[in-house]
């Protein structure tokens, strides 16, 4: 495959990641625009522990104070977790020219390679992806011809548990918006038959000279919400505002200390649909000198369905902030606007 073919698709070839000295084309110069702070005291993520009593109005405050936080006590078993880190090992670990044969094509989300916020990046991230629409069969046959059933059920397995996981979360986050369970099944992300979700495999391999790469450049999602499964390795960032503690700063969300954890995202849809109550996080991926996997789980509404502020929300006191729009529809803005594209849907105050 020639450079050219890679710039294109933005595939990050495998045997960079050998390289002792790193290519330039992978090296960032504003890594280190903000500092990057440890995850104590005013800085600590929440941890939420989803037996906790006070469940409703703790999620509530971590959507809306960082738009970040960690679940705990998910119920999700181990073993399911670590069916799906070997078979991640497994996808990441064939030859480049595998992988190749179950690359994105134009206008398909599904497959190996990059992913759209990467066409703004002036530089490669030291990362490679694998996106899973609704059903993994047709790429893993590809893949492992003579075994790929054992990828597809481990990934269904993972999809059963995490979508059941991410009902639970949703249903909480719109109860602490004030909604009643009635009202809540209104709401174009309240009915988890109509949720459309998104499964996408990450692989930040190891570095010689991991302060001059980065895993996933600064970012935040388009969807409702996203639940991030890690083996256990930190290099998730997100980014606190100056405030009367600091300086606007890099927070490391930590992934490494507080085991059999989650980590979940609000997006921007979920900003919109609360008015701007919620934040949604800017975060970025940075790498370390340990391979580190992920897989990012993504929610939201059905294709054609508009999201817009909650009308009980955006009422008479509280004027609606933004205009309704699909997930398609901003993510098509996003690839046009990159991250002025919320700016765009934004209901002017005069
Ligand atoms: C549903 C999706 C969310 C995502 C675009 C995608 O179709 C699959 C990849 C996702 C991802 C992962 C890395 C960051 C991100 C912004 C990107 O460019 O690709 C997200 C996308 C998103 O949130 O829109
Ligand atoms: O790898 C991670 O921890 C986060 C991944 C992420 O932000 C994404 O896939 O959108
Ligand atoms: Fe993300």
């Amino acid at each position: 495959m020639s450079l050219h073919t890679s710039r294109k698709l933005k595939i990050h070839q495998p045997e960079n990641f050998q390289y002792e000295s790193i290519p330039d084309s992978h090296v960032w110069d504003d890594l280190h625009d903000h500092p990057s702070v440890e995850p104590i005291g005013p800085d600590a993520v929440p941890v939420i522990d989803l037996n906790d009593p006070k469940l409703i109005e703790k999620i509530g405050k971590a959507c809306e104070e960082w738009g970040v936080f960690i679940v705990s006590n998910h119920g999700i078993e181990p073993e399911v977790l670590d069916r799906l880190c070997s078979q991640m090992h497994r996808l990441f670990a064939l030859p480049a020219e595998v992988k190749l044969k179950v690359a994105k094509t134009e206008g398909h989300d599904a497959g190996y390679g990059g992913f759209p916020i990467s066409h703004f990046s002036p530089k490669f991230s030291w990362s490679e992806g694998f996106a899973i629409g609704s059903s993994p069969v047709d790429h893993a046959q590809k893949l492992w011809p003579d075994d790929y059933s054992t990828f597809c059920e481990v990934i269904e397995e993972y999809k059963k548990a995490i979508n059941s996981l991410g009902c639970r979360l949703i249903h909480a986050m719109l109860l602490s918006l004030g909604l009643s369970e009635e009202e809540l099944c209104q709401t174009p992300v309240g009915d988890s038959s109509k949720l459309k979700t998104v499964m996408h495999l990450n692989s930040y391999p190891a570095c010689t000279n991991p302060d001059r790469v980065l895993g996933l450049p600064p970012h935040t999602d388009s969807g409702c919400v996203a639940i991030v499964y890690h083996n256990g390795i930190s290099g998730l960032q997100v980014l606190r505002r100056k405030d009367d503690i600091a300086p606007t700063r890099w927070v490391m969300v930590p992934t490494a200390t507080i085991p059999n954890t989650f980590v979940v995202n609000i997006g921007d849809l979920m900003h919109v649909l609360s008015n701007g109550r919620f934040h949604n996080v800017l975060h970025r991926v940075t790498i370390s000198k340990t391979n580190r996997l992920s897989c990012a789980y993504f929610f939201g509404p059905q294709a054609d369905v508009k999201v817009g502020p909650l009308s009980k929300l955006a009422g008479l006191e509280q004027r609606p902030l933004y205009k309704p729009v699909t997930w398609p529809g901003l993510q098509k803005m996003r690839s046009m606007l990159h991250n002025k594209a919320l700016q765009a849907i934004k209901i002017d105050s005069n």
